[in-house]
């Protein structure tokens, strides 16, 4: 693995409000190409994180490089020009709900370039659609969307500025399970077909368990372990533990078995039924 193979690097982070201490010496590699599930306790600072990460917070301490770029070191212009190189999809969507989904999704796009409206309608179609959303929702507030299709307009929007990283918090809260599982899948056939790479910050085992390469786990302040699910999950340490081996993620795990069984033998399946 050489330095180039890490889009995102952290070392020796440290984020404070006030006296309390949310990250000490933090380190961090997400490596291109990969979706990182990020867990840990409520509280463990994963939101924080990621807007440290993407320029909303400032640490205290250490160093957080995307793309080689020591951000702190950025100009203004260099930092403003290196934001297109993320999208971000907020726990809340985050929309404008005075805009319809297509305003939101030009948002960035009139941000970051001046083009003309005909293009900007064009590339907003190629994102809306591919979000999974059908065209005529560009036209419809935020409000007129369900809480699925919302997630779907903010994902749209993150995708606007055709990002190297996309980072995703809580993606599937707030979703049913058939809901959620269709946007894991729209996760994962997206990081493939766009060579996306993903920072994804999770509660949810399926969503462990279907898309995430690595999973990183924040706990005491830094990260416990940044490792392929089969490692995290034998990785001694209590919430990991309990986490992992408690009743829903057996029930998480023995379905994601049964659903790979399936995807290997699908006549076999179909003629035993
Ligand atoms: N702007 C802020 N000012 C002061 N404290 C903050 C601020 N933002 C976050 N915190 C605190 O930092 C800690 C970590 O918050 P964060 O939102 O990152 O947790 P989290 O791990 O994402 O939690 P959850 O899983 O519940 O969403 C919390 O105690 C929170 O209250």
């Amino acid at each position: 693995m050489t330095e180039t193979d890490n889009i995102i690097e952290i070392r020796g982070l440290k984020t404070a409000f006030g006296s309390t201490i949310i990250h000490d010496n933090l380190d961090m590699d997400v490596r291109r190409g990969e979706i990182v599930g990020v867990v840990g306790g409520s509280g463990t600072g994963k939101s924080v994180l990621m807007k440290n990460i993407i320029g909303l917070l400032t640490p205290q301490e250490g160093s957080i490089r995307i793309n080689g770029d020591v951000q702190s070191q950025l100009t203004s212009a260099q930092s403003f020009k290196s934001r297109r190189d993320w999208g971000v999809l907020f726990q809340d969507g985050a929309l404008f709900s005075s805009l319809t989904v297509g305003q939101n999704v030009q948002v960035p796009l009139r941000e970051h370039f001046s083009m003309r409206q005909g293009l900007l309608d064009d590339i907003t179609t190629v994102k809306i659609r591919l979000a999974g959303l059908p065209l005529d929702a560009a036209m419809k507030l935020p409000s007129e969307l369900s809480g699925g299709m919302r997630k779907r307009a903010a994902l749209a929007r993150a995708l606007a500025l055709d990002p190297d990283v996309l980072f995703l918090d809580e993606p599937t809260a707030g979703l049913d399970p058939i809901g959620a599982a269709a946007f894991d899948d729209l996760i994962r056939e997206l990081t493939e077909t766009l060579g996306l790479t993903v920072f994804l910050i999770t509660h949810d085992l399926d969503t462990l368990y279907r898309v995430c390469d690595r999973i990183a786990v924040l706990g005491e302040k830094r990260i416990l372990i940044n490792a392929p699910l089969d490692e995290v999950i034998n990785y001694d340490h209590p919430w990991i533990r309990e986490y992992f081996k408690g009743p829903r993620a057996r029930a998480a795990g023995i379905s994601m078995k049964e659903r790979s069984q399936k995807e290997l033998t699908p006549q076999m399946t179909a003629g035993e039924g």
